[in-house]
């Protein structure tokens, strides 16, 4: 696993420059912990090339509703983070800290510098409005080779009347599968994803959307994701995705 989290952001040189082109990617090397742990080291990276001084959206705000609050709870409780200091033994969850701007650092190039501009926002975390849209936090268990993400669907992912939007769905199973294929070997792109919709989510409810890994085969990974109710009896929602490394140079061709 350490070596995977190593891969990471192997394609965002600490040094700052790529093997391509003229592109940087000034990218501050994260600060190690003493006693560093593979999900401290992708917390860390993750802020480090990601706006690291800008709000972590992975946090409680006011428009989580009970249940949202309730599932945070309960999978920080068994986090890294409610455990600091403790020897990591791999059965604890870790937060993903979750940011709306990418590639702070990111200067020159051809592409990089047209689409990574001050104006651009991450998909799911450009609405102001806190929980109009999605509102959602992400925790990995290395161990078990999973990712578990809480999702709650605010009024402006209307679908169907009164429930959420399928394409609104899939870009959550999208974000929630390629997070977790980022973790394994990124970085990765969304290469197929199949969904089969079971049945509709109602608008403003809360849903678990969780992601294993299928396998790993060369280039490709290969996850399934389940969206269901939190108390899991219900299913929502079921898919298969595929995400295909690419080379960071792959982004450069238009
Ligand atoms: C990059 C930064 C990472 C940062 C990490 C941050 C951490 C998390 C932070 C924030 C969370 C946000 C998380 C959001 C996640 C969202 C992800 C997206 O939405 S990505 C946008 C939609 N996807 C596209 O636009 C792809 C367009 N397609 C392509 O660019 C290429 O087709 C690509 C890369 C998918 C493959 O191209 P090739 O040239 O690299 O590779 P070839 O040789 O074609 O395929 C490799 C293998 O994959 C199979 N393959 C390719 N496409 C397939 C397909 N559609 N179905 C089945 N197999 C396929 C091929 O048959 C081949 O298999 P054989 O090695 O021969 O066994």
């Amino acid at each position: 696993m350490a070596r995977n989290v190593g891969r990471i952001f192997s394609g965002f040189r600490c040094s700052g420059s790529l093997p391509f082109g003229k592109t940087q990617l000034k990218t501050r090397c994260p600060r190690l912990l003493l006693r560093t742990t593979p999900e401290r080291t992708v917390v860390q990276a993750l802020s480090s090339i990601f706006s690291h001084k800008s709000r972590d959206f992975s946090l409680p705000n006011s428009s989580w509703g009970e249940e949202m609050m309730r599932l945070y709870n309960h999978y920080s409780s068994q986090s890294g983070e409610a455990a600091e200091g403790q020897e990591d033994q791999g059965e604890q969850w870790t937060r993903l800290p979750s940011y709306n701007r990418s590639l702070k650092y990111a200067t020159g190039g051809v592409y990089l510098s047209k689409i990574i501009q001050s104006k651009a926002r991450l998909f799911t975390r450009n609405i102001r409005d806190t929980g109009a849209a999605f509102e959602y936090v992400l925790f990995f268990r290395r161990d078990k080779q999973r990712c578990v993400c809480i999702f709650q669907a605010g009024h402006l992912l209307e679908g169907p009347p009164g429930h959420v939007h399928g394409g609104a769905i899939a870009t959550m199973i999208d974000t929630v599968t390629g997070t977790h294929a980022s973790l394994l070997s990124a970085p990765v792109m969304t290469a197929n994803l199949n969904i089969n919709y079971r049945s509709p989510i109602p608008l403003g409810s809360t849903v678990l959307v969780e992601s294993t890994m299928d396998k790993e085969e060369g280039k490709k990974t290969f996850l399934s994701c389940r969206v269901t109710s939190t108390d899991g009896s219900k299913l929502h929602t079921e898919a298969a995705a595929l995400f295909v490394s690419i080379n960071v140079s792959h982004l450069l061709r238009g």
